[in-house]
């Protein structure tokens, strides 16, 4: 066949052809090429190949070199393979099959470009439509099983993954997620998927003013953004179609976020170079995608929900154990506290044969106190011997409590007989030191405590009734045999 025939025959074929002969520089596109591509046939005749570019899907790298599918069969090698076909007006995702035709001696380089995801989209009701239905749902449901267990700190991660997924299914350019703030006054791209060889633009996307978008805001309040050409878009939204048109955004659709009750942000996706018909399965896939991260966000902020009023219950028990434990009074460690410590002290320095000491600690003539100066100057004076006995017990287990009225105790764990009664005559002294005023007391005048010792060493053989009754009697004894002194 004549060479011209053969290109007249290649250019009417209905399969997306890339062609040349070999020796020729540039490549010629037939007319279901341009209409795949979206290309004026006025404006490409042939085009060298340097106008196209392939992309690895996967890596995203472009390919070049020996892996260049051009330079690949130059060579003669085979050049079938999945890539991201880039013309200055759009990319695809395409099957490339590249064979050598020889024909009366002439040899025809041809590229068969199979890019049908876009065109199956366009029709749910065939057989590859149907399928195509199939597999939209099967992505969904691994990202939504995936989404509904991830944790906050996985989110990130996912709903990226996810984007990713549905840009490279549906074939579109850019695929994000945007979500307001500062209660809708800013919008931010939170997260960005491009196909190879598209340009991110999340960087130039964030704390964006609401209010200078409202042909995008007013349209995404009402579910849908949907542009099929944004050189269509009217005056009155220049500020939306000039930063579209900035971006390289042919057709932008874009579908609404909510959250929480709210609109939370949306997701969208481009197209870049040329205009192209955004058909209803498109708006049926991305509004899903939406719902899906929506439901997710809603768990999540549930999770949190939970999570911070899970905190503050145990916040608010906890400072309700606290008050329970606490003498209201003086701040240290109430009666409460006292017999639980003990009990639990005593049976732990049992286990480990170990001693432990009580000490009851009386004020001395402390009616007489509160005759002469007052029940409000008493209560002051049970303050000021409280945080005495706290500063006299230095062990970090050692436990100072109100006993009651103007009784205090202090549970000594590993301390034996004599190391007991140096605390106590401490804090005798110390007390006395506080130099408080007592006309009554035989002791230079000054406010004085008394104090009783009762140890058990390491035999077991007090329960803390005796132990308490044991210190009490020494106590007793402080008292009787003159006040302000220590007996064990
Ligand atoms: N200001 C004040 N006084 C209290 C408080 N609790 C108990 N008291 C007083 O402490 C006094 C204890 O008196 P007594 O048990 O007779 O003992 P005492 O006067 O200290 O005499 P001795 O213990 O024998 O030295 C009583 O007058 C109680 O009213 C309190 O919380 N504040």
């Amino acid at each position: 066949m004549h060479s011209n025939k053969r290109n007249e025959l290649l250019q009417q074929l209905p399969t997306p052809l890339m062609f040349k002969q070999r020796g020729d520089s540039s490549y010629c596109l037939n007319t279901a090429f341009l209409s795949l591509f979206g290309i004026s046939p006025d404006s490409k005749k042939g085009s060298e190949p340097t106008d196209f570019r392939f992309y690895d899907p996967l890596t995203k790298n472009e390919l070049t070199g020996e892996k260049c599918p051009y330079q690949a069969l130059e060579k003669g090698d085979v050049a079938s393979t999945w890539v991201r076909l880039q013309t200055p007006e759009r990319s695809l995702h395409c099957f490339i099959n590249g064979s050598t035709i020889t024909d009366n001696g002439t040899q025809w380089l041809v590229f068969h470009i199979d890019a049908n995801n876009r065109v199956t989209a366009n029709n749910g009701n065939d057989s590859a439509g149907a399928q195509r239905h199939i597999e939209f749902n099967q992505l969904l449901t691994k990202f939504s099983s995936k989404l509904i267990n991830a944790s906050a700190q996985d989110l990130d991660v996912i709903i990226a993954q996810s984007l990713a997924a549905f840009g490279e299914f549906c074939d579109v350019d850019r695929c994000y997620l945007f979500e307001f703030s500062d209660d809708f006054a800013l919008m931010s791209n939170t997260h960005e998927w491009v196909a190879a060889g598209v340009n991110p633009y999340i960087d130039e996307l964030q704390n964006m003013p609401t209010k200078e978008m409202p042909y995008l805001i007013g349209h995404i309040e009402h579910g849908l953004f949907k542009v099929d050409d944004v050189s269509n878009i009217p005056d009155s939204a220049i500020a939306e179609r000039e930063e579209f048109q900035k971006e390289n955004i042919c057709s932008i659709l874009c579908s609404r976020i909510m959250a929480d009750g709210k609109t939370h942000g949306f997701i969208g996706c481009d197209i870049t170079g040329s205009p192209y018909t955004w058909s209803a399965s498109d708006i049926e896939y991305l509004k899903r995608i939406g719902d899906m991260l929506g439901n997710t966000l809603q768990n999540i902020y549930n999770r949190k929900a939970i999570h911070t009023m899970q905190q503050e219950l145990i916040e608010a028990n906890r400072q309700l154990q606290k008050l329970a434990n606490i003498d209201g009074l003086t701040g240290i460690a109430n009666r409460r506290l006292f017999n639980s410590t003990l009990d639990k002290d005593l049976a732990q320095s049992c286990r480990k044969q170990d001693a432990l000491s009580l000490l009851l600690i009386d004020v001395d003539f402390f009616k007489l106190y509160n005759d002469q100066y007052g029940h409000v100057a008493g209560d002051s004076v049970l303050q000021k011997v409280a945080q005495t006995l706290a500063d006299s017990c230095v062990g970090t287990d050692d436990l100072v409590a109100r006993y009651g009225g103007e009784e205090f105790a202090v549970i000594l764990p590993s301390t034996t007989t004599d190391r007991a009664k140096d605390i106590a005559n401490r804090i005798v002294e110390n007390v006395k030191g506080l130099g408080i005023e007592h006309e009554a007391s035989p002791h230079d005048g000054l406010l004085t405590v008394s104090i009783g010792i009762a140890t058990q060493e390491d035999n077991c053989d007090e329960n803390c009734v005796e132990l308490i009754d044991k210190a009490d009697k020494a106590l007793y004894r402080a008292k009787s045999t003159g006040r302000g002194r220590v007996c064990a």
